[in-house]
C-alpha cells in the first residue's frame, strides 16, 4: 500500500488584470511526501556497506541475511525533522568513511541533531574518540558566537555539562547554521537581541526541559533506586546518550524559540531587568538559575545541589504530559522551574492583570507600545511563549500555543490573500513554498501578471518548510573553476577539493601504479553533489586501461579512482558502447579498498577481529558495466531500488534511463492520482524513456501508449515492463511525439520530456521553453488530445510560466514531489487532474 501524505500548502491567484476577476489563473500549490529510505538502503548492498552496519558498527551483513526490518525505515511521513534525511552524498562520504567536516553535505548544512541521525552521529563521535581529535574549530566559533561571549549554556549555565571536551559530541554545532541564526538576530536596538532572550529562556527552562527531554528519551532510565549513584552525564553507561540528548534538546528549542519569538511571540521575566540582572535572579525564588556568575555553577556545591535536586524530579512522565508541574521541585530554597509550573499568559488575554514586575520592560519583537504584543500579567513569571507552546518532535500541527488559543493573532500566514502585497507573494513563495518565479515568456500570449495572491492552506508552512530540503539552486557563479594542464576548465566544488585533499592523504601509502589523472578525478565526479542530478554533467567514458596492464594493476588503479565500485580485471575486456554494456549486462565484482574499509569501520573494542570477521564474509558484489564506465553513474546505482524496486530482476537502463527515470515512488504516486481521476482510462506517456511512469500506470490499471523517439529505450522500457508484469496493458510507440501527437487519443496524458540533462538544476529558474524541446509545444500538442495533463518538470520550473499554460480564467495545480524530505521534482496537474479536496 502507497503511503503518501499529501497536503495542500497554498492557493495562488494570478490576475491578467485588475478589472477582469474572470481573468485570474487559480493555481494550487501542493505537497506529496513519499519515502524510500528503505529501498534507498537495499542499495547500499551492493558497495559492501549496509544500513546494518552503521546501526551496529560491527556486523556485516551479507546479502541472504539482509533484513529489510533492521532498516529503521520510518513510516510515518509526517514532517518531523527526527526523519531528515542525509543527502546522497553524505551517506556515500559516511559510507565511505569520509569526515563529514568536508562541508558540502547536508550533515552540515542542515546539522540537526535527530534521531536518524544519531547512528551517524555516534559513529563520527566515536571516531573523534579514537582520532582525539581536537574541538573542531565550527564548534568552538559556534560555541563563541552562540553563547554570547563564552557563556555557552552548555559549559555556563548548566553544571551538567561541566567541560568542554564534552561538548565535542553533544554540542556538534554548524557555524553556518549560526551565521544564519545570527542573521535573524539582529532586532531593533531598543529590544534585548534575541539571543540574550535565549540564553534568559535557556536558563531559567533549559533544566526542566533538558530532564523532560532525557526522561522521555530514556523512560527506563529512572533516578530513583540504584540508578540514581551516577548522574546521566557522569555514567559512562549514559555519557554519550546525555551528550546527543543536550545537544538534540537545546537546538531544538532553540530553533522553536527563534520560530516563536520570529511570530511575534515573547516572553517576559519579572524581576529581571536588564541592568540588574544577576541581582533580580538571585532574587526569584522561581529562577531556575542556582547562582548569580557565569562559571560558579561550576563549583562542587552547586552542582551537588543541582544533582540533589534533579534526583527529587518527579519522573512521571504521564504526569508531565498531563501538564502537571511535576518537573517543579523545591530544593534548598532553589526553585527549578519547569516550563509548565510558570504561569503562561495570552498576549490578549482579557483575564491577565498588570504586570508586576516593576520594570514595565517588554520584550516585545515590535516594540513595546505594540498591543498586540504587549502582555499583562497576573503574577510572577509572564510568557507569551510557552516552553510547552513549543511544539515536540512531531506534534508540529498547531502553530499556537495550546493554552492561548482564545487570542488569536493574525499571522502573516494567515493574512487574507488581498492583503498580501504582490511583492510579498512572490517573496513567500519563493522562500516559504521554493517556488521559483522567473520572467520568462508566458504561454498563450499572456504578457504577465499584473498582481498575484497568496493564500495558505496549511498551517504553519513557513515553519515545516524549515525542515524540508528544497535545494537551493547551484549557483554557478561561486563555482571555482580549476584547469587542468592542457587548460580545459573543470567545475570543481570546494567540497571536492577537500575530498581530493583527503583521497590523496588516504591513499599516500597506496601505490598508484599507473598514476593516471583520472582516477581521483572519477571519484569528484561521481560524488561531486548531494543529489543524483547536481553533478558534473559531463559524461567522461574514461578510457579502458591498457590490455597489457596485469589485473592486479587495474585493480589497484581502481582502488583510486572508484572507491565504492572498484573493477577488476573485467574491466579491460568491457567493451564501452554503453547499449552494448546493457545488453549483454556483464557483471564486475566490487571490491572494497581496504583503506577505505578501516575508514568505514566503526570503532570497536576488537579492532582486528572485526576485519577479520568481514573480510571473511565479505562479499564479491557486482556492477553493470555501464556503472563501472561512467563512475559517476555510481551514486545512481546506489540507488537502483529506488528506481525499480525490482532491479535484481532484470532492470535495463542506460546512461540517460538513470539519470532521468523516475523515482518509483513517486512514479506510483503519480499514476495513484491519474487513476483516480481517470478511472482505469488510457494514458499516454508522451516521452517513456525506460518506462518508469508507463510502468506504474499500468500496475494502476490503466491502459498505456508508450512512446519514445529512442529505440533503446523503447526496448529497455518493455524489458522493463516485464519484469513487472504488465507488458500487456502498455503499448510501445516508436516515434517522435511531436509528430504523432495529432494522431494519439487519451483520457490523460503524462509528459516528461527530458530537461536537457542533469544541468537544470543550475538554473535559478528554469524555462520550460528551453529545455531540449519547447515545453509550450509539447504542452499545446497535448492540450488538442485531452485536458487531463500531468506535467513532470524540474522542481526549479518558472512557477509563473507553468501557470500562464491554464489560461485566462483556468486552474492548474502545482505538486511539489518530496523524497524523505527532500524536494525533487514538481508535477503540474490540469484539468481532472487537479485534486479536489
Ligand atoms: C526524461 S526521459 C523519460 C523518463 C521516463 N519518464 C521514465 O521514468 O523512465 C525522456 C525521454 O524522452 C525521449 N524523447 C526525447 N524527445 C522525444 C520526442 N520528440 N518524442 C518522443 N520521445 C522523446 C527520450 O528518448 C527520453 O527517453
Ligand atoms: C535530468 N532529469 C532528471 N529527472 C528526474 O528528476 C529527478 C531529480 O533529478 C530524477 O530522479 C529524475 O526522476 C528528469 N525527468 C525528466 N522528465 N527529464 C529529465 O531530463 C530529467
Amino acid at each position: 500500500m502507497l503511503s503518501v501524505e499529501w497536503i495542500q500548502v497554498a492557493e495562488m491567484c494570478f490576475y491578467l488584470d485588475d478589472v477582469n476577476e474572470d481573468s485570474k489563473i487559480l493555481c494550487l500549490c501542493s505537497r506529496a511526501f513519499v519515502n524510500d529510505r528503505n529501498l534507498y538502503c537495499l542499495g547500499f548492498k551492493g558497495t559492501g556497506f549496509s544500513r546494518k552496519e552503521d546501526k551496529r558498527g560491527e556486523e556485516y551483513v551479507e546479502d541472504a541475511d539482509f533484513d529489510e526490518d533492521s532498516l529503521d525505515v520510518p513510516t510515518d511521513t509526517s514532517i518531523s525533522y527526527e526523519e531528515n534525511e542525509l543527502d546522497s552524498e553524505t551517506e556515500i562520504m559516511l559510507k565511505m568513511g569520509l569526515p563529514l567536516h568536508f562541508g558540502g553535505s547536508s550533515y552540515e548544512r542542515n546539522y540537526v541533531p535527530i534521531d536518524s541521525c544519531g547512528k551517524v552521529h555516534k559513529i563520527w563521535k566515536k571516531r573523534e574518540t579514537k582520532c582525539k581529535r581536537p574541538l573542531d574549530e565550527s564548534i568552538q566559533e559556534a560555541i563563541e558566537q552562540l553563547a554570547h561571549n563564552s557563556s555557552h549554556p552548555c559549559k555556563e549555565d548548566f553544571p551538567a555539562y561541566p567541560e568542554q571536551a564534552d561538548l565535542q559530541g553533544g554540542c556538534n554545532i554548524n557555524h553556518k547554521d549560526v551565521k544564519s541564526t545570527e542573521s535573524t538576530l539582529n532586532t531593533p536596538s531598543t529590544e534585548p537581541p534575541i539571543k540574550d532572550k535565549w540564553e534568559e529562556y535557556w536558563n531559567r527552562y533549559g533544566q526542566g526541559l533538558l530532564w523532560q527531554h532525557w526522561i522521555e528519551k530514556h523512560p527506563e532510565l529512572s533516578l530513583s533506586g540504584e540508578h540514581c549513584s551516577l548522574e546521566p552525564w557522569s555514567s559512562a553507561d549514559t555519557k554519550d546518550e546525555w551528550d546527543e540528548c543536550y545537544n538534540e534538546c537545546y537546538w531544538n528549542y532553540f530553533q522553536q524559540f527563534q520560530y516563536w519569538t520570529d511570530q511575534g511571540w515573547t516572553f517576559d521575566t519579572p524581576n529581571v531587568s536588564k541592568n540588574s540582572d544577576a541581582q533580580s535572579r538571585s532574587a526569584d525564588e522561581n529562577s531556575p538559575r542556582i547562582s548569580d556568575g557565569d562559571s560558579d555553577c561550576l563549583q562542587e556545591d552547586h552542582c551537588k545541589t543541582l544533582v540533589k535536586s534533579m534526583s527529587n524530579i518527579n519522573l512521571d512522565t504521564e504526569e508531565i504530559n498531563q501538564g502537571h508541574p511535576s518537573l517543579s521541585v523545591i530544593n534548598e530554597g532553589n526553585r527549578l522551574q519547569t516550563p509548565d509550573s510558570s504561569e503562561k499568559h495570552c498576549p490578549t488575554d482579557p483575564n491577565q492583570n498588570e504586570p508586576s514586575d516593576g520594570t514595565g520592560e517588554k520584550y516585545t519583537a515590535s516594540g513595546p507600545t505594540d498591543t498586540s504584543q504587549s502582555a499583562r500579567q497576573s503574577s510572577g513569571s509572564h510568557w507569551q511563549i510557552s516552553p510547552s507552546a513549543i511544539i515536540k518532535d512531531g506534534d508540529e500541527d498547531d502553530d499556537e500555543p495550546p493554552e492561548c488559543k482564545q487570542a488569536k493573532i493574525k499571522r502573516s500566514h494567515e493574512l487574507d490573500a488581498e492583503e498580501t502585497p504582490c511583492n510579498d507573494v512572490l517573496v513567500a513563495a519563493s522562500t516559504i513554498l521554493g517556488l521559483k518565479h522567473g520572467t520568462g515568456q508566458k504561454y498563450g500570449g499572456v504578457a504577465n501578471f499584473s498582481r498575484r495572491t497568496l493564500r495558505y492552506l496549511e498551517k504553519g508552512v513557513k515553519y515545516k518548510s524549515q525542515f524540508l530540503d528544497m535545494h537551493r539552486p547551484v549557483k554557478a557563479k561561486n563555482k571555482h573553476i580549476f584547469f587542468t594542464d592542457e587548460g580545459d576548465a573543470v567545475p570543481k566544488s570546494k567540497t571536492l577539493n577537500k575530498v581530493q585533499t583527503f583521497l590523496k592523504e588516504a591513499s599516500k601509502d597506496v601505490q598508484d601504479p599507473l598514476g593516471e589523472t583520472y582516477t581521483l578525478q572519477e571519484v569528484e565526479d561521481s560524488f561531486s553533489s548531494t543529489d543524483s542530478e547536481e553533478q558534473n554533467h559531463e559524461v567522461k567514458v574514461p578510457s579502458a586501461p591498457p590490455e597489457s596492464e596485469s589485473s592486479d594493476t587495474v585493480a589497484n588503479s581502481a582502488v583510486l579512482s572508484n572507491p565504492i565500485w572498484c573493477s577488476t580485471d573485467a574491466y579491460s575486456e568491457q567493451e564501452l558502447n554503453i547499449n552494448d554494456l546493457n545488453s549483454s549486462r556483464q557483471l564486475i565484482p566490487l571490491e572494497i579498498p581496504d583503506y577505505l574499509q578501516n575508514e568505514t569501520q566503526v570503532i570497536k573494542n576488537d579492532d582486528d577481529k572485526v576485519k577479520k570477521k568481514r573480510k571473511n564474509k565479505r562479499k564479491k558484489k557486482c556492477l553493470p558495466p555501464e556503472i563501472a564506465a561512467v563512475p559517476h553513474l555510481a551514486k545512481y546505482w546506489a540507488q537502483r531500488y529506488r528506481l525499480f524496486s525490482r532491479f535484481d530482476e532484470g532492470i535495463k537502463l542506460d546512461e540517460e534511463g538513470w539519470f532521468s527515470v523516475t523515482p518509483e515512488k513517486i512514479a506510483e504516486h503519480i499514476a495513484s492520482r491519474v487513476r483516480q481521476s481517470c478511472d482505469c482510462g488510457l494514458v499516454v506517456d508522451a516521452f517513456c524513456g525506460v518506462g518508469g511512469n508507463a510502468i506504474q500506470f499500468a500496475k494502476a490499471g490503466n491502459r498505456v501508449i508508450a512512446v519514445d523517439i529512442d529505440p533503446a529505450k523503447l526496448d529497455f522500457a518493455r524489458n522493463n515492463a516485464e519484469v513487472y508484469g504488465v507488458t500487456d496493458q502498455i503499448e510501445f510507440i516508436l516515434g517522435d511525439f511531436m509528430v504523432l501527437a495529432p494522431a494519439l487519443k487519451a483520457d490523460a496524458i503524462f509528459l516528461s520530456p527530458p530537461w536537457g540533462g542533469p544541468d537544470y538544476v543550475s538554473a535559478e529558474t528554469f524555462d520550460i521553453r528551453t529545455m531540449c524541446l519547447d515545453g509550450f509545444e509539447v504542452f499545446r500538442l497535448s492540450k488538442q488530445i485531452t485536458k487531463n495533463i500531468i506535467y513532470f518538470l524540474p522542481r526549479n520550473t518558472d512557477v509563473e510560466q507553468v501557470v500562464s499554460l491554464a489560461g485566462p480564467g483556468g486552474q492548474v495545480e502545482i505538486e511539489q514531489n518530496f523524497l524523505n524530505k527532500k524536494l525533487k521534482t514538481m508535477t503540474v496537474y490540469f484539468g481532472d487532474c487537479i485534486r479536489k479536496v
